[in-house]
């Protein structure tokens, strides 16, 4: 039996170049582990796959991507093994944290090991990438990199610690319906992805949290300006800046401390947003 955290991520930078021939458009992104996080029991069994969860409304079947992400690794290496896996869903779904496709990388690194497969991370980075384009960067998380469509991933100093204020309003979004949308015309500001390495090499959190970008925004608040005042609600209540994650709906916020966190998170609670965590940075996990 193996028990693993499966992080959510956030996106410090997140920009968007053209549609490809795949239907999937080019990013670059800086994208972050927080300590929000789903855990995950790996039980072997003979032969078969199965799964439980914790929550209505998530299916417990093939189409789940930890059920997905097994079978994948299950037709790949042929360990003639099966597994159950149970999931103990704390990361909203549909809410631009990459929940699934953490579930997905955290059951890839744990079959790897619970099945003794002795897979490179490189080889399980290509099985991840079939999954989703946030897996690959999943299966490393800590601060990293991600162009292509998001699965080509590289290690970037990390962010200095930081507590990040989690807020989504009760919407879920679909993030094929998010990218469909986005038209590059119409973005005026695109984030300084350069810039921010260099502020992330200096350690310098304040200039990160003055680049937070991400040009996917504008296309969710057109649809959900609650959004928007969620923002605008955190940087009020003295938040060091604050961006929506992904293609939305949630919004993070950037603190230098728990305390200063956690009155954050009250208030936003208070003003009726559903949904508010307080989380920490997450560094690569070996
Ligand atoms: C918004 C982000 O979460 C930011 O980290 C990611 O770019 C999306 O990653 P993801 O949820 O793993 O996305 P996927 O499951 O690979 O793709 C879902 C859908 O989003 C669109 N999609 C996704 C990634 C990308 N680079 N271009 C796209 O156009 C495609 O319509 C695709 O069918
Ligand atoms: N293990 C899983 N956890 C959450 N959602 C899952 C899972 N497996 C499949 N799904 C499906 O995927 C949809 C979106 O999942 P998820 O919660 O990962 O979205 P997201 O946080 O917006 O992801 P991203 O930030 O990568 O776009 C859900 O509505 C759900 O139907």
């Amino acid at each position: 039996m193996l028990t693993l955290k499966a992080y959510a991520k956030i996106n410090l930078a997140l920009d968007v170049f053209s549609k490809r021939p795949d239907g999937y458009h080019e990013v670059a992104m800086i994208m972050q582990s927080v300590s929000l996080a789903d855990t995950i029991v790996l039980t072997e069994q003979p032969a078969s796959i199965d799964l439980s969860v914790t929550i209505p409304g998530l299916p417990a079947d093939g189409s789940n991507l930890a059920y997905r992400a097994a079978a994948l690794l299950a037709e790949y290496a042929k360990p003639g093994k099966g597994v159950h896996i149970h999931l103990d869903k704390q990361i909203p779904l549909a809410a631009g944290l990459a929940g699934g496709s953490a579930d997905a990388a955290a059951v890839l690194r744990g079959l790897n090991q619970l099945w003794e497969l002795n897979l490179s991370v490189d080889e399980l980075s290509k099985l991840a990438a079939q999954l989703g384009s946030d897996v690959p960067f999943c299966l490393y998380n800590g601060t990293m990199l991600a162009t292509g469509r998001g699965e080509i991933v590289r290690p970037l100093p990390p962010l200095p610690d930081c507590y990040v204020i989690l807020a989504k309003p009760a919407v879920a979004v679909s993030t094929a319906w998010v990218y469909g949308r986005f038209t590059a015309n119409e973005i005026r500001v695109r984030p300084d992805i350069n810039a921010m390495c260099e502020n992330l090499a200096q350690g310098n959190l304040a200039g990160v949290a003055g680049r937070l970008t991400n040009v996917l925004e504008s296309v969710t608040i057109s649809e959900y300006p609650q959004i928007a005042a969620i923002k605008n609600a955190m940087l009020t209540y003295g938040a060091m800046a604050a961006l929506m994650s992904g293609s939305g709906p949630t919004v993070f916020g950037l603190a230098g401390c728990q305390r200063q966190a956690e009155k954050i998170a009250g208030q936003l609670k208070a003003q009726g947003v559903p949904e508010v965590f307080v989380a920490k940075t997450v560094s690569k996990v070996e």
